[in-house]
């Protein structure tokens, strides 16, 4: 069975973009409590856009998936999802996949600029490069 280890977060919805929100998932079971509007639903399309690669329904296309720009003050905000999980035959993977969200003149334009795995050199804990 393949197991999820921790999962990284910045920038997306109420996620800062500046700092790096780490989720730690324990066996068997993890339990996500918070008050209103803490995080808890983004916790949760976080996972399931880094192990499917959809977009949440309600996000407009990814547009209010990304922490909105004039929240943060400026012209442009970058998201990322990092999920380390072990595979069911025992090797290391992380999944990484970021985003953009930009104001241009008239509209705000959402990219998705990266999207990979990467195996975990048993032995060292480095990812390989390149
Ligand atoms: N694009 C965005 N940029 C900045 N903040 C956002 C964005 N989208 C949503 N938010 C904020 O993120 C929060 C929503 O978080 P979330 O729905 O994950 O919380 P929750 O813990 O599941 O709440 P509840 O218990 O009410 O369901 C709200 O405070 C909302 O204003």
């Amino acid at each position: 069975m393949s197991t999820v280890d921790k999962m990284l977060i910045k920038g997306i919805r109420s996620f800062d973009p500046e700092n790096k929100n780490v989720i730690t998932f324990f066996k068997p079971l993890t339990l996500i409590v918070g008050s209103n509007g803490a995080g808890k639903t983004t916790i949760i399309e976080c996972l399931k856009l880094s192990c499917t690669g959809e977009l949440p329904p309600n996000s407009r296309s990814g547009h209010t998936f990304v922490h909105d720009p004039k929240v943060a003050g400026e012209t442009e905000t970058k998201g990322q999802i990092k999920l380390r999980f072990k595979t069911a035959a025992g090797k290391d993977v992380v999944c990484i996949r970021s985003f953009q969200l930009t104001q241009k003149a008239s509209k705000m334009e959402f990219k998705a600029i990266e999207s990979v795995l990467q195996t975990i050199n048993p032995h060292t804990g480095e990812v390989p490069f390149p």
